[in-house]
């Protein structure tokens, strides 16, 4: 125990200037773990040679074929971890394992690196090693091993507002009651974030401002209270399409990684049980890229790992839910290390902040609690933990902490979005028209109903390429100001480039983030043009090369799309392959967006709410909750917002997390599509507000029509209108020319740059 204290200490502490982690608040029989660890070693185990000499290398050469890290080392891991059962992992396999481990060391260092040279220190320290857990995804499963570490006065005023909170709550339970484990959140905490419901007039080519004050434009619409006209559509099939789809697929993946105390030697010591998973055991699983975690395990196969003593099956009437179909959390983890003890709010803000994933942690001295779950039929159990023994930090007692995990339902199925698989469309095998026909049904009845939906492309695309795409856009925004300054938008047609923080206003507001805007290049570019200009690409090596392959993938994906909605539209052949020249040669936008943590005074957003003005967008986003909301007037899900109602122009609705789902992109309408469908489909209002204490960035690709595509209401459309209207004759409302739209918007943010553009 005291060994694990005293590298703690060393790794944090400095007299003047003492850090604690959250974890370490939270303490943990981790310490036997790694006393056990040592003593093998102690006890005359395997020698550990920290110089690869085993392998006959030179200390710190890393050869091909053969590896740093002794084999013995990762045996004792392994076995220590129990974690291949009784499976012998062969020499190949435990040879692939040091090799891939070496790898991660080493890019889990450059990133500290990094962290430490973009502050100009010499050595790489705690906070930095911490901070690549906030900033690369790949590094995000371990964000609650490597907290970022609080000040100690902080968290020890945390600590004791947050037992206070709870003893004013609830009295403690008489001595003698049975040790039942619960805790007590008030229902509003597990409600949506309050937004302000802002008041903006409803303007139809509402204009963005950049730099405060100026009259230019942003590349989004600001509209309130001007979505497209709902109406069903007679005659459709109505297919449900909030399937399990990737749920399915992670039914037999591990959910939320268990709170892990665990600081130093990266193993969580804490078990879960309520849902059964490979965490069961109390183990981190191995990541993949993406921080979610990989291995599957069968369900029988965890719950035999489940430790008892740590992992208390849970009370009976702990989940409200108790009994339904249990679904695994999707997100990114947000651990109590840092979101609890750090989120805004104090102690709980974590819990109001992040609605969708709560998570409380209960440190008792001396005292048992049976706290009830609050009767919210929002909120599910999922796990809980309890640890021992009882121990002591700073000459804190901690009798037992309690761990607990809450989340509401399922994001797909509390924001009710549809999930909609591509798959069927990528290719043209005759056995898949009826899948096609149900997948278009499904797409219609979405951008009918919420003109937002999730775009399952696991089979379009590797996950990996978008998460690559991150970190590539996590290089360039960590880069020092002058040098991102460099591609400023004004360099060029004050379209393409990259705009700093806060330039971007919505709604007569700053919006809190950065971005870097890219359009389809065009022949003959004249910066002297509005929208004519080049692109600036940052100097990141393989940005531009891998954010070029993106958009090829995502064009394609856009004409994917198109197609399936047209047969969901109910178009025939021939009118498809004209709506297809409309769009064959897309006007497309990438931006790549970084957001920093919205300061808890901020009077903005991280993105002020807006439709998107052109045709699709697909928005792959990293991990990060509860930041892109999405506004919804459906009865559905008013109900669920219970008292949250806000009001947008002239609806009553609710803001939904749209919160990522791994293999989907975020997928909505824009307005173009609005006109086609003569206000059939809706282009729905969103925005961003993301409160987390991470970076985070999303690269919305935005597909649209031509630049020269006339946009007029689809007779198809008209057709539909009017068997559902008794078959009046429907007037075609609007129309224009994609580019001339274009311009009216972006080139008002040209005329402030550069006087008034004269062709
Ligand atoms: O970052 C996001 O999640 C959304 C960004 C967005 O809506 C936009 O750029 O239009
Ligand atoms: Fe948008």
């Amino acid at each position: 125990m005291a060994s694990s204290h005293s590298i703690n200490a060393s790794l944090l502490g400095q007299s003047s200037n003492i850090e604690v982690t959250a974890a370490e608040l939270v303490e943990t029989d981790m310490e036997d773990e790694v006393d056990q660890l040592d003593s093998d070693s102690d006890a005359g185990g395997p020698e550990i040679d920290v110089s690869g000499k085993q392998n006959g290398l030179a200390s710190g050469v890393r050869v091909p074929g053969h590896s740093l890290l002794p084999a013995v080392r990762l045996e004792n891991i392994i076995q220590a971890d129990g974690v291949t059962g009784n499976l012998a992992l062969s020499k190949e396999g435990l040879f692939i394992l040091s090799v891939a481990t070496e790898e991660f060391i080493k890019r889990m260092a450059e990133a500290g690196q990094l962290k430490a040279s973009s502050e100009r220190r010499t050595s790489v320290n705690y906070s930095d090693m911490a901070a690549t857990t906030q900033q690369y995804q790949e590094f995000m499963f371990l964000h609650d091993t490597i907290p970022v570490p609080i000040p100690l006065s902080e968290a020890l005023q945390l600590r004791e507002a947050k037992e206070k909170e709870l003893i004013d709550e609830e009295p403690p339970a008489p001595a003698s009651r049975p040790f039942r484990p619960s805790i007590s959140i008030s229902s509003s905490a597990s409600a949506p974030p309050k937004t302000k419901a802002k008041s903006r007039s409803s303007t139809t080519n509402g204009q963005d401002k950049r730099n405060g004050s100026s009259s230019t434009t942003s590349r989004r619409e600001r509209r309130s209270g001007s979505g497209g006209q709902r109406s069903s559509v007679g005659g459709t099939p109505d297919v449900d399409v909030t399937r399990e789809g990737p749920w399915s697929e992670w039914a037999e993946m591990p959910g939320p990684r268990s709170t892990s105390g665990s600081v130093l030697n990266g193993r969580s010591s804490i078990s879960t049980v309520a849902r059964p998973s490979p965490l069961a055991n109390g183990h981190s699983s191995v990541p993949s890229r993406s921080g979610t975690l990989t291995p599957a395990r069968s369900r029988e196969e965890s719950s035999e790992h489940a430790s008892p003593r740590h992992c208390p099956p849970p009370p009976a009437r702990s989940s409200p839910l108790a009994g339904q179909e249990e679904a695994p959390w999707p997100g990114q983890y947000t651990g109590p290390a840092s979101g609890f003890l750090q989120g805004p709010g104090g102690p709980f803000g974590h819990v109001a902040q992040n609605p969708g994933r709560i998570l409380a942690i209960l440190s008792v001295s001396g005292l048992s609690y049976l706290l009830p779950v609050p009767a919210n039929p929002k909120i599910k159990v999922i796990s809980q933990c309890s640890l021992d023994p009882p121990t002591s930090l700073c000459g804190f007692p901690f009798a037992t902490t309690l761990i607990f995990e809450y989340y509401t339902m399922s994001p797909a199925k509390a924001n009710g979005l549809p999930i909609i698989d591509i798959a069927p469309f990528l290719n043209d095998d005759p056995a898949g028209a009826d899948l096609r026909g149900s997948t278009a049904a499904a797409l219609h009845k979405a951008c009918v109903e919420y003109g937002f939906f999730y775009l399952d492309i696991s089979k379009y695309a590797d996950r990996s390429v978008p998460e690559h795409l991150t970190d590539l856009a996590r290089e360039f925004f960590a880069l020092p100001q002058e040098e991102k300054d460099k591609l400023a938008m004004k360099n060029q047609d004050h379209a393409r480039g990259y705009a700093r923080l806060k330039e971007n206003v919505t709604n007569g507001k700053a919006d809190n983030h950065e971005g870097l805007d890219i359009y389809r290049p065009v022949e003959n570019p004249d910066k002297s043009k509005p929208l004519w200009g080049e692109n600036q690409w940052p100097s990141v090596p393989g940005f531009m090369d891998r954010y070029e392959a993106w958009v090829e993938k995502m064009k394609a994906l856009g004409l994917i799309v198109m197609r399936a909605m047209a047969l969901g539209l109910g178009m025939s052949t021939d009118e498809w392959n004209e709506l297809r020249k409309q769009v064959d040669d897309s006007f497309w936008v990438m931006r790549v967006i970084g957001y920093p943590p919205l300061p808890n005074d901020y009077d903005g957003f991280s993105c002020g709410a807006h439709k998107d003005y052109g045709c699709l967008t697909f928005l792959y986003a990293d991990p990060t909750p509860s930041a892109l909301q999405v506004f919804s007037s459906r009865p559905g899900a008013i109900e669920f917002a219970g008292t949250d109602l806000v009001t947008q122009g002239s609806e009553k609705g609710v803001w939904l997390n749209a919160d990522p789902i791994p293999g989907c992109v975020v997928c909505n309408i824009g307005e173009m599509w609005e006109i086609w469908s003569n206000g059939l489909y809706r282009s729905t209002l969103h925005q961003v507000v993301h409160r987390g204490s991470n970076y985070r960035v999303s690269i919305p690709f935005f597909f649209e029509p031509n630049f020269d595509a006339h946009i007029k209401p689809l007779a198809a459309a008209l057709r539909l209108q009017e068997a559902e209207g008794k078959n009046q004759p429907i007037e075609p409302r609007r129309s224009v020319v994609y580019g001339d739209f274009l311009l009216a918007k972006v080139g008002s943010n040209f005329e402030f740059g550069k006087g008034k553009y004269d062709n």
